[in-house]
């Protein structure tokens, strides 16, 4: 046993051996004896709520950058606002998060088999790894064993988590603060060849760009079009009508423009070339062509390093693969909480 865990043992859990001691660790199968079943049942339901609702996969997928991004992988962001807790889902970055309602149903699941044993924070990071496998790409091993914060940081996410906006040196540093370097960095941009991204994230690259007069000079001038007349229809809607229970609320519509575009819910797949058909290789491929839709992943494209990686990843596939799943594993161990520490919450909305 003691050999395992030494060979197993990744930075996570050197700190926190140095921290006291008396910690439990990750590990895989942290279930294995409390809830058998477990991983199977979130892969299971995943599974199910995929073929009927297939945005449920960019939305846990999401899910799990918000919440370990976040003073770690606890859980924190699934809180509701209430019971002297400030909520992290009403700071603005996690104002589009979706996927809060399918997190609830596995945790039903679980709870049924056994009770008050998985913590939420597992369900976050397994129901990510599902839900990559579902939207195309690889399948990466992750420990369990994480337990649940019983506080929100509401401040951390609405400083901390990045913003669409941000250039390249911007994101670097806010990646490079959790640990990432510049290729995991761009490894894990390549989330954003699933889900949907709203006109209100790209729209200020389609004319007055930076305060000037014309576009952000680096979309492809075909492209523009595109987004332009995708963003300006206002029947158009992208998300389809299912998939919006969850949303929160767009801000209500004035009579200019843009609150008409804000208010119509529009924008684009990040998939729109056909879904499945390569997640990761046609995001880099659609940067090396001038289509990224967010500016920060345009952005990618700019520096020397980023953009060894962006061809890198649009060539080789299985590169990418491999790259995305140690990511995925890195950011699934951020500053995770283990026993004593932290809960598992019976109800992954409140704390106990
Ligand atoms: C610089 C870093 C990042 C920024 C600024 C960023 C920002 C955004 C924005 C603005 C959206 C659109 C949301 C909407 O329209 O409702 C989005 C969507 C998404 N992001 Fe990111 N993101 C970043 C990194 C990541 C990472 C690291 C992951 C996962 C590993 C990720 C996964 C996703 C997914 C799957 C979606 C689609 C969600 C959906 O369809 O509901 N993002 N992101």
């Amino acid at each position: 046993e003691t050999s395992r865990k030494a060979s197993f043992q990744n930075p996570v859990e050197r700190k926190l051996q140095e921290d006291d001691g008396l910690h439990e660790w990750l590990r895989y199968d942290y279930y294995n004896e409390s809830c058998p079943l477990a991983e199977r049942i979130i892969r299971s339901t995943v599974e199910e709520l995929y073929g009927l609702r297939p945005d449920v996969a960019p939305a846990l997928l999401r899910l799990v950058f918000h919440d370990c991004f976040v003073e770690g992988c606890d859980a924190s962001v699934l809180l509701d606002h209430g019971d002297g807790i400030q909520s992290e889902k009403d700071s603005l970055p996690n104002e589009s998060l979706r996927g809060y309602d399918v997190i609830d149903i596995i945790k039903l699941e679980l709870e049924e088999a056994c009770p008050g044993v998985v913590s939420c924070a597992d369900i976050v990071a397994l129901a990510a790894r599902e839900s990559v496998l579902m939207a195309g790409g690889p399948f990466y091993p992750l420990y369990t064993g994480r337990r649940d914060s019983i506080v929100a940081y509401p401040i951390i996410a609405t400083y901390e988590l990045p913003s669409p906006l941000d250039d390249l040196s911007k994101t670097i540093e806010s990646f490079a603060s959790r640990g990432f370097d510049e290729r995991e960095t761009v490894s894990l941009l390549g989330a954003h060849s699933t889900g949907t991204i709203h006109c209100k994230f790209f729209f200020h690259r389609l004319y007055n760009f930076s305060g000037g007069d014309g576009p952000d000079p680096s979309i492809d001038p075909e492209f523009l079009q595109l987004l332009r007349s995708n963003c300006n229809s206002i029947h158009h809607s992208s998300r389809p009508a299912s998939a919006s229970p969850s949303l929160s609320p767009l801000p209500s519509s004035e009579d200019n423009n843009l609150s008409t575009i804000l208010s119509q819910d529009a924008g684009m797949k990040m998939d729109y070339e056909g879904p499945r058909t390569g997640f990761g290789t046609l995001y880099y491929r659609s940067l090396l062509q001038r289509k990224g839709l967010l500016f920060v992943d345009q952005q990618l494209t700019s520096g020397a390093e980023t953009e060894t990686w962006v061809r890198a990843y649009s060539s080789d596939l299985s590169l990418f693969q491999r790259d995305f799943g140690l990511a995925m594993i890195k950011l699934s161990n951020l500053k995770v909480l283990t026993a004593p520490k932290g809960q598992v919450r019976l109800n992954c909305r409140k704390v106990n």
